[in-house]
Order: structure tokens, then sequence, then C-alpha cells
């Protein structure tokens, strides 16, 4: 898989040099692309942004350079993620969807965003997805970008050592994860659950799917489904 990303700001990215995603660029499982926007400008300014149509506070990015920059780097198969507040919400099924992709291209607005005739351009020729983190407002795409790169980074085969580690995670299974503990057996008083060390591995996941539900429940009552309060950890309805 390639990433493309487009921004103001490339020395933002220099995350993905290290860690997972960089050790799988170093292995070539995936590539990465970071393009200046200014290097697509021709006045002395290096200029981006211009006051808006219809007035208002703050300032639009110009159409030209994103057109010459997305021009540089879209292919027929790419899909072009713009992180936008107005975008609708990413989740752990979309990382898992744009994993199966290879190439994303990520426009990074900055200002009050990218003229929309940049992305209704490219609507006509791409997949083109607005995707929102959630409900709040950032100072541009580029930590949004960031983090949907990581969640759909870490998917790509060959990138997380050991791909069982990616299954028990929160959203995989619509449900959050269970809660996690390691040596001492005690620690400040407090003891690991027995049954993590009963050694009986059905009496584990029965224990681990409950908590899975008690925490989903309390936590996040609105991923629950009817069908998900059914099942009973073994993956079998009751
Ligand atoms: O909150 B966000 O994800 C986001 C994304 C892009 C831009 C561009 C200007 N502000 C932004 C905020």
């Amino acid at each position: 898989m390639r990433f493309d990303i487009v921004t103001i700001f490339p020395e933002f990215f220099g995350a993905l040099d290290v860690s997972l995603l960089g050790k799988a660029r170093q292995a070539g499982v995936i590539e990465v692309g970071l393009h200046d926007l200014r290097d697509f400008t021709h006045d002395r300014h290096r200029t981006v942004d211009d006051t808006p149509y219809g007035g208002g506070a703050g300032m639009v990015m110009k159409p030209e350079p994103w057109g010459e920059a997305l021009d540089s780097v879209v292919r027929e198969d790419s899909v072009i993620v713009v992180p936008s507040p107005a975008g609708h919400p990413f989740t752990q099924r979309e990382a898992r969807e744009l994993s199966t992709r290879e190439h994303l291209v990520f426009a990074c607005g900055r200002y009050e965003g990218i003229d929309q005739r940049v992305i209704d351009h490219y609507a006509d020729r791409n997949e083109v997805r607005e995707i929102s983190l959630g409900d709040y407002v950032l100072n541009g795409g580029e930590v949004a970008a960031m983090a949907i790169i990581e969640a759909v980074g870490r998917l790509v085969p060959g990138v997380v050592g050991n791909p069982a580690s990616l299954t028990e995670e929160s959203h995989e299974d619509g449900l959050l994860e269970y809660p996690s503990y390691t040596k001492p057996a005690l620690w400040r008083e407090r003891a690991v659950p027995a049954v993590l060390l009963s050694g009986h591995h059905g009496a584990v996941a029965q224990w681990r799917h409950e908590q899975q539900l008690e925490r989903t429940r309390r936590v996040r009552p609105d991923l629950l489904s009817p069908d998900l309060l059914s099942t009973d950890g073994s993956g079998e309805s009751t």
C-alpha cells in the first residue's frame, strides 16, 4: 500500500519514520510520499490561501496549488481522503476497509479549509472520502491524517508482527476490549482476577467476554445491538 500526503507542514509527519510504520516503510511493506503544497505555487510568497468569497472570518485554501499537487500524485485507483470536521465519523470498520486499498492520498487542509471545487473536481474522477475523527475541531487535517494512517497502516498485512493481536482489540468485534493484566500477581494490594491464573482457557474466554459486555454497556452503550448481547463468548448465540 502507498500513502501520499499533501500538506503545508510535511515535517509534521516525521512520526511516520519511527515505530511499526517506520519499520514497515524500511521493509517496503508500505510506501509514504510527502508533498509540500507550497511547492505547487508560482508566486514569490508561495501563497496557498486567500479571502473567502461571500466574506467571513479566516482564509480559504486556493484551488490552483491543490489541483497541481493532487494531479501529481492521484492515480486512477487512488482513494482521496480529506480530513474534515464536516466529514463522516471514522471507524475501525472503515480503517479495515481502507487497509485493503492500494493507494490513499491525504489532502490536509488548513485555515477554513480547501476550496470546495477541489473536492468536487476529484470526486468526478476518484473516490473521495471526507472523514472526521470526532465532534471537535482541530487546526488542520494533519493530526487526523496521522491517526487515520496509523489505524489503516497497522492493518496492512506484514506491518504488525503477530496478526492475532489485531483481532482482540476494541471495536474489532463490535465491543470494547477486556481489561488486561500482567506480573506481578499482587500490586499495591490489588490482585489479578483469579480466573486469569486458573489455567482454565474456557473460563478465561467466558470471563473476558463478560468483561467486554460489561465495559461496553458502561462506557459505550451506543455500540450494543441485540445480537451482540446474545453471544456467550464462544461465538455461539445463547
Ligand atoms: O478537525 B479536523 O479533522 C480538521 C480537518 C481539516 C481542517 C482544515 C482546517 N481545519 C481543519 C480541521
